[in-house]
């Protein structure tokens, strides 16, 4: 559409939401003048909610806190947006926030804040019954006459003003079927409150049943909210900030009660967000314990595919930023997933999205050497030069080109065997267990591989660079006995992806504390070369500290299957140490993904099928495909046959959570954690053999192939599109 075009048709948009708006508030003000059961504050403030019920949303009025005799919780408000716990304050002064107290009148208030966070605690329990994460209950003090928009920790103080705005503004977190399911459940668990001291008046006759102040349904559906596109969240980054209350100008709030061009613009802010993921939100119980659960040292998270461990990660991560004072770094191999899942974070839990840095391994160790002065030269093409002149030297010639004559292996070795576990003498790697390496190496070859370790470390050092295993290794010995670590608590996501230094590093930080680190992830998913055990990291994981999860919410049966038929005769050691089959049971949710085969005779004519499978997609099913390769070499060569065929693509490597319309295309490493309603792998079978290989090195070779084969197709939902070229 011409930009015109569209500006007219946004013009439109916002004269129709605003003519519905103003009926909706005139209809609600009646109501709220009506209303004669609250206090002069409530009655104002329910006001300004009142409009949200006409929209989807349940108010709750007046409820008694349960497990107390005589308090009670002024409002729960539950609609698309989550749970919000209201109390409404009439005070003389401006509410003040410092050092985290609440303070009005230059007198401290904190009793209030800390009341509010108990009962909020209260309706996290009642929600977390029903299987809603705790993250999505908010707690919100109300200002009567007050304009004022600030956070203190997690509560939000709103005036009475820019609580409607703010709360329509939330992003769509609850169906209309969730918000009535929990509307009646929390009626049950707060009931309606009775003043022991004072009965107070009875609603007018025609006027709504204050305490569940409901919409006919008709009213209540007839503002679903709209799926847009931006998916941005433009709420600031949660922080205490110091309070800028002031009264309300005289003259700015427009007739009295409602503030309608705050809601206008909230509401048209709310069209344009795109619906939140319902993941971000819901857990089962089981995950629910899991995310609350004390551990007295480190724990672990295991389980297949697909079966909720990174979001139980995350959730945790903003369990413990809102139950501690300390940082949280949640941290991964791979570059792209943090920025993706510090994205699903901040919509999930804004308040504490701030506490909780996301980084990949590699990136955090740099900053954290720059920030203690320590030098670091990482180059990582000098560095490869630096291994071929070794190889050239000493490699090439010597009884390790009768194993494998490629240099890649052995670079391999050096990478994820003595520098990767942090070898420091020819002794130890003579008597090391090197995990998952396939090859049988006697001490002749053991002898050849440390002298090509030699000489590579010397070629290096002359280039004065380092590569990716010097910078977690000088990070190492300074964390180690430091003593002042920045982080209360460590998750690592995809920790069979870390080398043992890597590990180490990562325990370092927070020891055995208590609820200090948490590894999540899955053996049967290692995408790269060798591995490790938890006790070669000294990491001692007892009891209930290991939980593995079984249900898988994400593949259907048909994928499950198709994807495991890959890696059904691949056993894998975890890194407790357990072996366990390739074929794994797992119970599944969901029903509805299918697999799509399709086998060409040529090159040209699959990759022609690919490209008219992506065409039939609306531009919104685009951005929820993924097309995914085993080499750089293929993506490059995809990006241009989509770019030409007028196909938006976004590189993995750009992609950071928010919806892009465009169709997702990267590496199968890349797409690790993630996931696509569609997943495309054209030429998926090129590279992976799957018949039973000679040499021990080409046996590995094959099984880390057919492992981010695997891991490619378990990140579909509802299409696998698998594409082959057989030659008639
Ligand atoms: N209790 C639940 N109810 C519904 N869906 C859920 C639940 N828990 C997780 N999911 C969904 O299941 C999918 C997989 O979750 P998640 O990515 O956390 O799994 P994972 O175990 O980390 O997967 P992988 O190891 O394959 O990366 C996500 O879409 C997530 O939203």
């Amino acid at each position: 559409m011409a930009a015109g075009g569209s500006a007219a048709r946004r013009a439109q948009e916002a004269r129709l939401q605003e003519r519905l708006l103003r009926e909706q508030w005139r209809a609600a003000r009646q109501r709220a003048l009506r209303w004669e059961a609250a206090s002069e504050g409530e009655r104002r403030v329910a006001a300004q909610l009142l409009v949200l019920t006409e929209r989807g949303w349940r108010l709750l009025v007046d409820r008694r806190w349960p497990g107390t005799r005589a308090a009670n919780v002024d409002m729960l408000l539950i609609g698309p947006g989550g749970v919000f716990v209201v109390d409404v304050k009439n005070w003389q002064a401006a509410p003040e926030t410092s050092d985290g107290e609440l303070r009005a009148g230059g007198e401290s208030r904190d009793e209030h804040r800390r009341k509010l966070l108990a009962v909020t605690k209260t309706a996290e329990g009642a929600v977390a019954s029903l299987g809603l994460s705790p993250v999505a209950v908010q707690p919100v003090m109300a200002f009567v006459g007050r304009q004022v928009n600030v956070e203190l920790g997690r509560i939000r103080l709103l005036g009475e003003y820019e609580i409607g705005p703010a709360l329509l503004r939330e992003r769509t977190r609850l169906s209309a079927a969730q918000v009535r399911a929990i509307a009646e459940h929390l009626e049950r668990v707060f009931p309606e409150y009775e003043d022991p001291s004072a009965k107070r008046s009875a609603p007018a006759r025609g006027a709504p049943t204050p305490q569940s102040a409901r919409t006919p349904q008709a009213a209540r559906n007839s503002w679903p909210p709209v799926a847009g596109r931006t998916g941005q969240s433009d709420r600031a980054p949660a922080r205490t900030v110091p309070s800028r209350s002031r009264p309300r100008q005289p003259g700015s709030e427009p007739d009295g009660l409602f503030d309608l061009d705050g809601l206008c613009q909230a509401a048209l802010d709310e069209a344009r967000q795109a619906p939140i993921e319902q993941w971000m939100t819901f857990l089962h119980p089981d995950q629910v314990a899991l995310v609350r659960r004390n551990w007295a040292g480190p724990a672990r998270i295991s389980g297949p595919a697909g079966t909720g461990k990174t979001v139980v990660g995350l959730h945790r991560a903003a369990h413990l930023a809102r139950h501690t004072t300390g940082r949280v770094l949640y941290v991964t191999f791979a570059n792209n997933l943090p920025r993706v899942q510090g994205t699903f974070l901040k919509t999930m839990a804004p308040a504490v999205a701030d506490r909780i840095d996301f980084r990949s391994l590699h990136s955090w160790a740099q900053e954290f050497l720059k920030g203690r002065g320590v030098p670091v030269q990482l180059n990582k093409a000098r560095a490869e030069t630096a291994f071929s002149f070794a190889w050239k030297d000493v490699g090439r010639d010597s009884c390790l080109a009768e194993i494998d004559p490629s240099p890649h292996y052995w670079h391999e070795e050096i990478s994820y065997v003595i520098k990767g576990r942090g070898i420091a003498s020819f002794e130890e790697y003579a008597a090391v267990a090197r995990r998952r390496r396939r090859t049988t190496l006697r001490r002749a070859h053991r002898r050849a591989v440390w002298a090509l370790y030699e000489a590579y470390e010397s070629h290096r050092t002359e280039r004065a660079v380092h590569d990716f295993n010097d910078i977690l290794s000088l990070a190492l010995e300074e964390a180690t006995g430091a003593g002042d670590s920045p982080y209360r608590a460590v998750i690592v996501d995809e920790v069979q992806d870390l080398t043992l230094v890597g590990v180490r590093l990562l325990y370092a930080l927070v020891g055995d504390t208590p609820n200090g680190l948490l590894l999540v992830g899955d053996g049967q998913q290692a995408v790269y070369p060798g591995g490790f055990r938890l006790s070669d990291a000294g990491v001692d994981i007892r009891g209930d500290r290991g939980q593995v999860l079984r249900t898988n919410y994400r593949n259907s049966k048909e994928i499950v299957d198709a994807a495991l038929a890959i890696v059904a005769e691949d056993s894998f050691e975890d890194i407790d140490g357990l072996r366990t089959p390739g074929r794994r049971d797992v119970d599944l949710t969901y029903h509805d993904g299918r697999v799509h085969r399709v086998v060409k005779p040529t090159a040209a004519e699959h990759d022609q099928a690919l490209v008219a499978a992506l065409r039939e997609l609306t531009p919104q099913e685009r951005s929820d495909a993924a097309v995914l390769c085993s080499s750089k070499r293929a993506i490059d060569g995809y990006q241009r046959l989509l770019t030409q065929a007028g196909i938006r693509v976004c590189l993995l490597e750009h992609y950071d959570g928010h919806t892009v319309e465009a169709v997702k295309l990267g590496s199968y490493r890349r797409a690790k954690g993630l996931e696509f309603k569609r997943v495309y792998l054209p030429l998926h079978d090129a590279d992976v053999p799957t018949g039973p290989e000679s040499a021990e090195t080409a046996r590995e070779r094959g099984e880390l192939a057919r492992s981010q084969l695997f891991v490619a197709m378990t990140r579909a939902r509802d299409v696998l599109w698998l594409g082959s070229v057989r030659p008639r």
